[in-house]
């Protein structure tokens, strides 16, 4: 346990900070220093696997949220065996779509997911890289339920606590670092 802890703090020391990015007064995480260095981007992953399949009853498909849900939740399925389906933003995805507008902690958006690619009575675990506002993670969730899945929870690196995206979510919240 105190080896998990270890290597989530050492983690952590590799995110990177921007203050007022992309807009005034937002202070932006950088993950991306992380996957520069393969012994971390492996400890990353290796300690989203464990959440996930911590997870009961079991996880039936990892939807990713553009774009940064994009890195992490392909591993998580393929390590968990399941389908992986992307949730992109408005105009990137073809074919007959459900779709949710949504605003986030910079900004107003919209997100699509593809009519059939979410299967119904699945149990969904939706994944992204940060946790803000929760307004993708909550457009994401209307996009499962519009599916006629289920979420089985939403499973990020980051949660920026003060901001209670987690109070917003009717979802259960895995996160590794708070900050
Ligand atoms: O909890 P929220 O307030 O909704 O904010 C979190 C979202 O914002 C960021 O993505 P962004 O929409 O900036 O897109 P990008 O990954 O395409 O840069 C982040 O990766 C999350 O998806
Ligand atoms: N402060 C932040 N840093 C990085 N990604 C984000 N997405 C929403 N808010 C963010």
């Amino acid at each position: 346990m105190a080896a998990d802890h270890d290597k989530i703090a050492r983690i952590k020391e590799q995110l990177k900070s921007y203050p007022d990015y992309p807009k005034k007064g937002i202070l932006f995480w950088d993950i991306f220093p992380i996957l520069q260095q393969p012994e971390y981007f492996r400890m990353l992953k290796d300690a989203l696997v464990v959440e996930a399949k911590k997870i009961s009853p079991p996880v039936e498909c990892v939807a990713g949220l553009e774009a940064r849900g994009f890195l992490f939740g392909p591993l998580i399925s393929l390590e968990l065996n399941v389908p992986f389906v992307p949730i992109r933003k408005k105009g990137k995805l073809p074919g007959n779509l459900l779709s949710v507008c949504y605003s986030k902690e910079y900004g107003q958006d919209v997100l699509e997911v593809q009519e059939n690619a979410i299967k119904p009575g699945k149990r969904v675990l939706l994944v992204d890289d940060l946790l803000a506002t929760g307004g993708s993670l909550l457009a994401s969730y209307h996009l499962v339920k519009k599916a006629g899945a289920q979420v089985a929870a939403s499973l990020v690196i980051i949660e920026l606590e003060p901001l209670k995206g987690r109070d917003t979510l009717p979802t259960d919240v895995i996160s590794l670092i708070k900050l």
